[in-house]
């Protein structure tokens, strides 16, 4: 009772005084750094403007998301969904405000998979005769769509998929099979529920012939009653790690006809005699989605670690606890360098992985739109492998960097108004869909073994690869905080983990192992190599987007603090892989122990204005700990009173069982 009192007596919308003190201490102003991030004014103050709008809606208002059970939330996301439609019509909104509304909900739509993969794949797959009839009637909703590749018995290994498309040639369509169970389609985004329309991957068979994996256009359900059409099953796959919004779903076929313009026919097609044709591309045209998916899921990696910090880092600043100096008042929670390990140099990864999504994001559309589109595919490798091991290498990150914010605050951190309960929850599917990150890995690994045969035997490199032919002295780190020293340390250490990789391929090779055989006993080597690239890739590329940044001396100071501390948290993380390669040596890792922990001093001062910089809105992050004014307990007590298990002083329960026992025992 004490406590209830205490809480609403304090004054709700004055910013707690300990997070007003941390901005007023700040070295540099946080709007500036926002524009840095955001790409300039216009774009940030557009950004501003379309999440203002979102959040004035009451339809997007998510604060009772966490008590909702999965069907409220579903009702709701159905609703956001069909809103931001509307406001297409209304307010003219493009794919430009939708991606951003979409971010800023953190994709708790409805028709989330038919924005981000039925739409992009038809754009990409289809020619531009079916284009002109599918994109309009996706537009409208009038066709919902989703991806529909894996299949209950295989999601990775795609050559092994079961689903069947064999070509009637009397009446020129295609008949869809499900081979049971295991080619049953099994988790689909929307596919549940959601969906008109289905891009489902099958065999192409011709004559008896398979054609390998192509994209077919299916429709599921009659899209006035959306009630499923005759041959076609579909459901929702039932209960997952977390209440997410999405109704997962699977698909059986039984005899489904479609016609033989359904084929997605940008680089195969099949003529009215039933022959096959390939038009142009490559053998793995047809995979494109997956680059592109790959490579915004890098971003979504930046969003879920940049909200995370930014819970925990306001959070530790307004929770004060313990003893820190014998007497004094309790201290806030940020004091102790311990918390600052936890929260800062995860602050320093948020900002390496907003250039890496940067470089990700601008490198696929310059292989799309610039080159794939003319018919050049020559970095479609480079695009491939770097896609598939950022997309690993981030999530893992982002996913270790959530789950250490949520521990960083306590017994409140295991509480959904946290907010970073469901940023875990929702964001574990990234290591896994889109390819699981293992396999993912190995994609990356495939590609710097061949790098590296290229360059043993004085050929040309990928462009990411330059450093296994740049002659590098070891141990060469004289000033822990030199940039170029610290990217040869960096260089030196991935070159050694790859030619670890590729001797040991040799040796196995050399004792009589097949390929394949050789690639599995070595594969744990394989992933540690294209993550030790990986960590290279991003820590150099962080080095150099701040280096050359022109903006104000206070920020190009806060970012070269942050772009060398994540450097150095990298080295500290796999120490013994760059103490192995003679990057360092032991003294050397003792400076950069050292040169971490005054960099997190340094920093202090500035890790509120850091986390305020990403600009998020109090409703995106959604947490009661990482609120804007700092005033955590007041909104703990409204959330908990406004809680459905506080609606009733007694439950029925109470009713239906205590008391008759009670009765019954008192006989
Ligand atoms: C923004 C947030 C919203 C997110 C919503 C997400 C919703 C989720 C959707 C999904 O999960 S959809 C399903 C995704 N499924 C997968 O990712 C499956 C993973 N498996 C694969 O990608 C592939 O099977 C494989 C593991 C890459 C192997 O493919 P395959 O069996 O065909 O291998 P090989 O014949 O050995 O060929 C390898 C050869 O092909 C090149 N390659 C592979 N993929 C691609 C590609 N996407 N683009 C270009 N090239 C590709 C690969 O580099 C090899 O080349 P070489 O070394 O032989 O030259
Ligand atoms: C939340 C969520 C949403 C999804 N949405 C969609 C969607 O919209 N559309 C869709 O089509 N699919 C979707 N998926 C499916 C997803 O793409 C697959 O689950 C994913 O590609 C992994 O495949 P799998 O489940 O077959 O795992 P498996 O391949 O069975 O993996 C199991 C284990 O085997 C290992 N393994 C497998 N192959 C290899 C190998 N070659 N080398 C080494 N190790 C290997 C893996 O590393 C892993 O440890 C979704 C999945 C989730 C979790």
């Amino acid at each position: 009772m004490a406590l209830v009192e205490s809480s609403i007596n304090l004054e709700v919308g004055k910013v707690n005084p300990d997070l007003q003190k941390e901005r007023d201490g700040a070295s540099f102003n946080p709007n500036d750094m926002t524009l840095v991030l955001l790409g300039g004014p216009k774009r940030a103050q557009h950004r501003r403007e379309v999440v203002r709008q979102l959040f004035s809606d009451p339809v997007f208002n998510q604060e009772m998301r966490y008590s909702q059970s999965k069907t409220e939330r579903y009702d709701q996301a159905m609703h956001q969904s069909i809103r931001l439609a509307e406001y297409m019509i209304e307010k003219g909104w493009t794919d430009k405000e939708m991606q951003t509304a979409a971010v800023a909900l953190h994709y708790d739509l409805a028709t989330a998979v038919h924005a981000v993969m039925f739409v992009p794949t038809i754009l990409r797959l289809a020619t531009p005769e079916q284009q002109a009839e599918w994109l309009p009637q996706a537009a409208s909703f009038k066709m919902i769509g989703t991806y529909a590749q894996t299949e209950l018995g295989h999601g990775t290994n795609l050559k092994a998929l079961e689903t069947t498309a064999t070509y009637d040639r009397s009446s020129e369509c295609f008949i869809m099979n499900t081979p049971l169970p295991s080619g049953m389609k099994w988790w689909p985004g929307g596919l549940g529920k959601s969906t008109t329309h289905a891009l489902v991957t099958a065999n192409l068979i011709v004559d008896g012939q398979s054609h390998g994996f192509q994209v077919f256009l299916v429709q599921l359900r009659d899209v006035e009653t959306f009630e499923e059409l005759p041959g076609i099953e579909v459901g929702d796959i039932g209960p997952r790690i977390s209440v997410s919004v999405t109704d997962n779903g699977y698909l059986i076929m039984r005899n489904v006809k479609i016609p033989r313009n359904n084929m997605l026919s940008k680089y195969c097609t099949v003529t009215s005699e039933g022959k096959f044709l390939r038009q142009e591309g490559t053998a793995k045209s047809n995979y494109g989605t997956m680059m592109m998916v790959r490579a915004s899921i890098v971003d979504l990696a930046f969003q879920n670690t940049s909200q995370a910090v930014t819970i925990a880092t306001r959070y530790g600043a307004v929770r004060r606890q313990s003893e820190l100096k014998p007497g004094a008042k309790e201290p806030q929670i940020i004091d102790f360098v311990t918390q600052q390990y936890k929260l800062i140099p995860n602050i320093a990864l948020a900002y390496g992985l907003h250039f890496t999504k940067e470089y990700m994001l601008s490198y696929y559309h310059q292989v799309f739109e610039e080159e794939i589109q003319k018919g050049v595919y020559d970095s479609v490798p480079e695009l491939h492998s770097q896609s598939c091991g950022l997309k690993a290498y981030c999530t893992d990150l982002s996913m270790d960097t959530v789950e250490v914010c949520r521990r960083s605050c306590g017994g409140h951190g295991f509480m959904m108004a946290s907010g970073l309960c469901s940023l875990l929850m929702d964001g574990l599917g990234s290591v896994t869909y889109e390819g699981e990150n293992t396999v993912l890995y190995l994609q990356t690994a495939r590609f710097l073994m061949k790098n590296y045969a290229a360059a043993m035997q004085g050929g040309r490199t990928a462009r990411s690869l330059a450093f296994l032919t740049a002659n590098h002295p070891t141990c060469e780190l004289l000033d822990v905080f030199n940039l170029p020293q610290l990217q040869a340390v960096f260089d030196v250490r991935a070159k050694f983990m790859l030619e670890c990789g590729a001797v040991r391929m040799s040796e196995s090779l050399k004792n009589g192992r097949q390929q394949y055989e050789a690639w599995n006993e070595n594969s744990v080597e394989l992933v540690r190599a294209s993550k030790a690239y990986l960590d290279s890739f991003t820590a150099v590329n962080f080095m150099k987007r701040v280096s050359t940044l022109d903006i104000k001396p206070e920020l190009k100071d806060v970012l070269m603090k942050l772009c060398r501390l994540h450097a150095l948290h990298r080295i500290v993380s796999s120490a013994e892989e760059f103490l192995q390669s003679m990057a360092i040596n032991t003294k050397q890792l003792e400076d950069i122990r050292s040169a971490e922990i005054k960099l997190l001093a340094s920093l202090r001062p500035d890790a509120v204005a850091l986390v305020d910089s990403f600009d998020y809105h109090d409703q995106t992050l959604n947490s009661a700990l990482g609120r804007y004014d700092g005033n955590v307990y007041e909104k703990m007590y409204d959330l908990t009173k406004r809680n459905p298990m506080n609606e009733q002083s007694v439950h029925p329960a109470i009713h239906k069982y205590l008391k008759p026992f009670q009765a019954k025992a008192r006989l």
